[in-house]
Parts: C-alpha cells; sequence; structure tokens
C-alpha cells in the first residue's frame, strides 16, 4: 500500500461481465477473465480480492480457477484477499482455516474474510492460523449493504455490564484486542502507534456515519479496514474518508465493478485503476 496506494480491485466475474468481454460464462471464461485481471492490474494495485462465489458456481472447475488465479497473482507480485465471508464453530473453524490461510494450501490468499455471526472467539482457530502463517483475516464489522445496519448496529443488553454495546463495536473490541496482543508479542507494545495488526474489518465505504452511531472505534482496532462498495454501490474516495475519520491510515479501499466494466482492454482497466488509486490518495 505504501508504494502503490490504498486500492484493492475485486476480482468478481459476474456473467454480465463475462458477456461483455466477450466470454463464456463458463470455466473457460471465467480463466480467461481472472488471469486478464491478474495480468493488466498486478503491477499497478496492492492488493486483487477474488470473490469465491463467482469461482465456487462453476463448481470443481472454478474452484480450481480460484486456486489458479491466487497462484499466478502471488507470482506476478501482488497480494491477495480471497473473499470468501466463511464463520462456523471452531472445529470447523479449522477446516477453513486449513483452507484459506495456512501455509501451502492452494486456496490461501494473503487474507481472507470471515463472518463473526457465531461469535467473534469461533474464529480463533482461523486468527491463529493466520498468524502462524504470516497471513491476515478481515472479520465483517460494518458491511457495505443497507441491510447490515439492522444486525450490526443493535445493541445487546445481555448483560449489565456490556448494555447498550453494539455487535459492531463488540467485533471492533475484539478484533482491537487481537491484534494488541500481537503486536506486543512481536516487541511493539504501542511504541509504532502506526503498526497495524493481522486482524481486519470489513467496513463499508457506503455506511455514513455508522461507526460513530454504533459506538465503534475504528482507529483503536490498529489493523487494517477493507472497504468495499466504490463505485458500483456509490461510495467514493469521499465517502471512505467520511466514514474513518482519522483512521485514514488503516483503509485498504475496494471496488469491482466499476474497474472490471473499464475492460476488457488492459489498457483502459490500468487507467480506471489509477483514477480510483489517484483519487484515494
Ligand atoms: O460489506 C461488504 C463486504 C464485501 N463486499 C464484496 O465486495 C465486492 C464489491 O463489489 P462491487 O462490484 O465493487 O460492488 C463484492 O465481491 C462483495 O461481495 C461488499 O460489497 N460489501
Amino acid at each position: 500500500m505504501d508504494e502503490r496506494g490504498r486500492l484493492c480491485v475485486g476480482i468478481d466475474p459476474h456473467p454480465p461481465l463475462l458477456r461483455a468481454w466477450g466470454l463464456g460464462d463458463d470455466v473457460a471464461g471465467l480463466r480467461e477473465f481472472s488471469l486478464r485481471v491478474v495480468d493488466a492490474l498486478a503491477g499497478i494495485v496492492a492488493v486483487l480480492k477474488p470473490q469465491a462465489a463467482f469461482f465456487e458456481r462453476h463448481g470443481s472447475g472454478g474452484v480450481a480457477v480460484l486456486e489458479e488465479t491466487i497462484a499466478a497473482a502471488r507470482e506476478a507480485g501482488v497480494l491477495t484477499i480471497v473473499d470468501a465471508k466463511r464463520g462456523d464453530i471452531g472445529s470447523t473453524m479449522q477446516g477453513y482455516a486449513d483452507a484459506f490461510v495456512r501455509e501451502g494450501s492452494p486456496l490461501a490468499g494473503d487474507a481472507v474474510t470471515l463472518s463473526p455471526y457465531l461469535g467473534f472467539d469461533s474464529l480463533t482457530p482461523a486468527i491463529d492460523t493466520a498468524l502462524a502463517s504470516g497471513r491476515g483475516v478481515f472479520v465483517l464489522c460494518l458491511t457495505s449493504n443497507p441491510e447490515g445496519a439492522a444486525v450490526q448496529l443493535a445493541r445487546s443488553d445481555d448483560d449489565g455490564a456490556t448494555h447498550g454495546v453494539t455487535v459492531a463495536a463488540r467485533i471492533a473490541n475484539a478484533a482491537g484486542e487481537a491484534n494488541a496482543l500481537e503486536l506486543a508479542a512481536g516487541g511493539n507494545p504501542g511504541a509504532d502507534q502506526h503498526a497495524l495488526g493481522s486482524v481486519g474489518l470489513v467496513v463499508g465505504a457506503t455506511v455514513g456515519d455508522a461507526a460513530r452511531r454504533g459506538g465503534v472505534d475504528l482507529a483503536g482496532v490498529r489493523g487494517p479496514l477493507l472497504m468495499p462498495g466504490l463505485g458500483a454501490q456509490g461510495g467514493s474516495a469521499e465517502s471512505v474518508r467520511a466514514v474513518v475519520g482519522t483512521a485514514w491510515g488503516q483503509v485498504l479501499a475496494s471496488s469491482s465493478r466499476e474497474v472490471l466494466g473499464a475492460g476488457p482492454d488492459a489498457d483502459a482497466l490500468r487507467a480506471a485503476a489509477r483514477a480510483a488509486i489517484d483519487a484515494l490518495t
């Protein structure tokens, strides 16, 4: 990010995009699309984010393309976040951890997105496995879709001590605690205020003042903020700034359809990505 800026481009091979690129909605089209995106953008963006759903919908052949895409990105020197949004009871979570963040797994990028709906602590196997293999996780906190707030900004009143704390704030606080432990274990218990831990949050570029309303201390998380929603969902560099306030140094904003829609021409893809990077600078 220091070298290339704050943009992540999602690899979301929607059927209409495949068609617009002159490709079939099949495994061959998926492969061509994904490898062209890696080839065009690997040298200029900080991170690529393949959306697992659009690979899985093609069955085992699609999953093989996801593996090939992750390997191609690694070979080309760009980080990947596999957007899989996994979450389950702890014992099953270890299976997801082995798939998505374990060293040597063909489905492991540099980080994976996780859903904390079964409780933040159910994610421990994935967080531990990620840390052990030099990878990271991004936990859903304030998602970009309008339906998310009903759950994420709900306030719990299940015990007197935490009465009125939002779900999102609990997630953010737990991520902050994990990062504080990691940073302290690394011999940096707060001396470098800019150091970030490996447990990031997903915070939509579209959520406006939800962090303030939900009592979510984004700067206090001391982890990266993956911010989808640029472009097609209405988010912009300005809306990102409004969402994060003083946590700007943690931002990795993400766009899929808006950048991908500029293709299939590689120069046009690169120009769209550069424009987004510049806007975020
Ligand atoms: O809160 C969230 C979490 C994940 N996403 C994912 O990001 C991309 C957005 O695609 P666009 O084409 O830029 O809208 C997509 O893969 C989502 O599943 C999100 O949008 N919001």
